[in-house]
């Protein structure tokens, strides 16, 4: 073992990030999105970055997995992923992941979804300390940059009781185009994804028809998370039919998903019903998906994004990315590995342009709507620890519901009798 790779001490910061009150089928997001920084220190002083959920089960696991790092290689990361990490189960049985919006809960997926921060920040760490970019070690860049999409979202103008943000409501087809027209005008994005399962799918179906009006021939996606029943998602592939790059998890699980599938020519994407290794073999078998949006956080880091992207390849799947609320080690991380996979042809899901803080000392940016793939030791990402203590004050003075995400109990704060939707809702 080189001694100057190995781990002297593991950091880990829970924060609180800004979010905007975008809505989903399942709510609206919290004004205040937990994450989770990990930063992995070497004997040589190289020190690795890597970043995950921040709630309360992902905090339980990742401490006594920061204990047990200390002394290993941070080169060892085959060994990291045998650790044997208990988890306790009454927190996952039959639970889903953010409302069912990650698809289902385990014992497995939330150890990886630990597992992976720590695995990015060991592959950060070694390399800063071998002068290698992340990508090098993953076995090479494929291409210079990667393509992201804009991520719509209905959303309110403001959180409840505070002021409008920057960018105002969008709640209608008119507003869903300007909010299309603000993203692209900004980070220059020539593909959009509406988050949908929000209103009426007609509504839905309006909004994408505007889209396809204001943006003609750029491609285009709809994401109900599971909302609709066969028959909704059957009349709504009818309709917006060949507008659509893919249509998102218009049902709920690989029985419906198969069935609207071998009913319609518009590919089925999933960050649903496909989250881990053991739903690919029923869910392949029975082409009941085209496309898989990988999520390094949940799959277990960027080798098995690579390992996910491989199965695909093999059954004629496609691969996209899917993304959650992050900050910029986790789009440096996605863009490393997005930029060593042959097959990734659709342009990936990046909630960053929603979060107007970070812990860093310079923004990602996006450039024509893609993201320059470093060459840096590393992520080639810096930390800024001014800003990772002021989000980390937020989360220690926080009061304690707002360092789990629950996107129904922040509907609750606007409409009082909100309940978990049963679905499908239409
Ligand atoms: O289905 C998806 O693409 C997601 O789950 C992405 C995010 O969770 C999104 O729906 C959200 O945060 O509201
Ligand atoms: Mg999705």
């Amino acid at each position: 073992m080189i001694p100057e790779l190995t781990v002297t001490e593991v950091r880990l910061t829970p924060v609180l990030v800004a979010d905007p009150p975008l809505l989903n089928t399942q709510g609206v997001h919290q004004p205040y999105t937990p994450r989770l920084i990990v930063e992995v220190v070497t004997a040589g002083g190289a020190t690795g970055l890597g970043e995950t959920y921040g709630d309360t089960k992902y905090l339980e696991l990742a401490r006594p997995l920061a204990d047990r790092l200390v002394g290993r290689s941070v080169t060892d990361v085959n060994g990291l992923f045998s650790l044997d990490l208990a988890v306790d189960e009454s927190r996952v049985r039959g639970a889903v992941d953010a409302g069912g919006l990650r698809g289902v809960q385990s014992a497995d997926k939330l150890r990886l979804s630990v597992l992976s921060a720590f695995e990015v920040a060991c592959l950060d760490a070694q390399g800063r300390a071998l002068g290698l970019p992340v990508h090098a070690l993953l076995g090479g860049k494929l291409r210079d940059s990667v393509e992201y999409s804009a991520y719509l979202f209905y959303k309110w103008a403001a959180h409840p009781g505070s002021d409008a943000d920057e960018w105002g409501a969008a709640l209608d087809p008119d507003g869903v185009v300007a909010q299309a027209r603000a993203l692209s005008e900004r980070h220059g994005f020539s593909s959009f994804k509406l988050k949908g399962g929000v209103f009426a799918p007609e509504e839905e179906v309006a909004a994408v028809r505007a889209l396809a009006e204001a943006f003609p021939g750029r491609p285009l996606r709809l994401d109900p998370n599971g909302a609709w029943s066969v028959p909704t998602a059957l009349k709504v592939a009818d309709e917006l039919g060949g507008l659509l790059e893919y249509l998102e998890d218009p049902v709920l699980g690989t029985d419906a998903m198969a069935e609207v599938a071998a009913r319609t020519g518009v590919p089925l994407a999933t960050n649903m019903c496909v989250t881990t290794f053991g739903e690919i073999k029923e869910a392949f078998g029975r082409d009941a998906v085209q496309v898989v949006l990988s999520d390094h956080h949940y799959w277990g880091g960027l080798r098995n994004t690579g390992h996910l992207a491989a199965v695909c390849a093999a059954f004629g799947v496609g691969v996209s990315m899917h993304s959650n609320t992050h900050l910029g080690i986790s789009l440096a991380a996605m863009t490393q590995v997005a930029a060593t996979v042959p097959n990734l042809h659709h342009a990936c899901d990046s909630h960053y342009p929603w979060q107007a803080e970070d812990v860093l000392t310079e923004r990602v940016p996006f450039t024509g709507g893609h993201v320059t793939v470093s060459d840096r030791p590393g992520l080639g990402v810096d930390l800024d620890r001014d800003a990772l203590a002021r989000l980390h004050h937020r989360w220690a003075t926080a009061d304690g519901p707002l360092r789990d995400r629950d996107d129904s109990a922040a509907m609750r704060v606007a409409v009082a009798d909100w309940r978990t939707p049963v679905m499908p809702r239409w």
